[in-house]
């Protein structure tokens, strides 16, 4: 993948970025320096609910910035508060103190997936697009995009509860991508995938940050790390932000991917909630 130009942006840290913006339509629009998602000064606490129980307090002045065609690594211990500040990117939990500037549509993917048990996969598909107002026919052609990128085709009429974990696992970040969002953010998606869909995942996401979309993960997986242009690592409430040299990043083809000989996926087993794997 080439990598374009890096510039400096409201957060005063250089990033990459395409030169233009999908729109959702195939089309394009001329990019600006603003970030598509922007968070300032976020302060977050959780209240005891217990009397004389401490309450956690999980994020201490966190900024983070995702921008057009990047791609963001979030990391940091369980517990480190990776999912709170996402939910707070989202917008489904308030921050204590601080800003989110949202540009443009969100995808989120949680980290449990948030599905109804007695639909099929496509019913799940077609309630999520009447929720977004996507017509029938575009629809169906993310449906068949999707499913034929994270390979599940031959589970599309299979209810969600006879599906096995991995597979339930595609369906959540389908359902993420069914609108084509600006900023796509994903709470470890890929807990459960098998070696081939793994690979799959960041194929599509290449894809998907070559034609614009900003994209944050949160990873617990040291061997992703050179495929972010951008970590953010979240350590006692403190966010930092560190940046890989151009041309550093690795895609899906080439070192630190299939070929990664670290990576024990290639026996067969899959990737469990810390990065690690279970199986075959
Ligand atoms: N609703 C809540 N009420 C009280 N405490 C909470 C709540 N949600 C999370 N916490 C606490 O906040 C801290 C951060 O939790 P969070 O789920 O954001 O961490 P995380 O980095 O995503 O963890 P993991 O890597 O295990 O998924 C933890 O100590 C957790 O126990």
């Amino acid at each position: 993948m080439t990598r374009p130009d890096a510039r400096t942006t409201l957060d005063g840290v250089a990033h990459s970025g395409r030169s233009a913006i999908a729109d959702g339509s195939g089309s394009t629009s001329p990019a600006t320096d603003a970030p598509s998602i922007a968070a300032i000064g976020l302060e977050k606490t959780y209240d005891s609910w217990l009397p004389f129980s401490p309450t956690v307090e999980v994020l201490d002045d966190a900024s983070l910035s995702i921008h057009s065609g990047e791609l963001v690594g979030i990391v940091g211990e369980n517990g480190s508060g990776k999912s709170t500040l996402m939910q707070i990117l989202v917008g489904t939990l308030e921050q204590d103190a601080g800003t989110v500037e949202r540009r443009g549509t969100i995808g989120w993917c949680p980290q449990e997936p948030l599905l109804y048990d007695r639909l099929t996969v496509r019913e799940t598909i077609h309630l999520f697009a009447e929720g977004y107002g996507i017509s029938s026919d575009r629809r169906d052609e993310q449906l068949a995009w999707l499913a034929d990128r994270l390979g599940y085709e031959q589970y599309l009429d299979t209810r969600i509860d006879r599906l096995s974990g991995g597979n339930r696992q595609k369906v959540n970040p389908s359902v993420a991508l069914l609108h084509d969002p600006d900023v796509l953010l994903l709470d470890e998606p890929y807990t459960g995938f098998d070696w081939e869909t793994y690979l799959a995942f960041w194929d599509l996401t290449d894809d998907l940050v070559e034609r614009g979309t900003g994209i944050g993960i949160i990873s617990h997986f040291v061997q992703d790390r050179d495929r972010f242009d951008r970590i953010y690592e979240l350590q006692d409430g403190i966010l930092e932000s560190s940046t890989l040299e151009d041309g550093q990043r690795s895609g899906v083809e080439g070192e630190g991917t299939s070929e990664n000989a670290d990576y024990p996926e290639q026996a067969g087993g899959v990737i469990d909630d810390n990065g690690g794997t279970e199986g075959p």
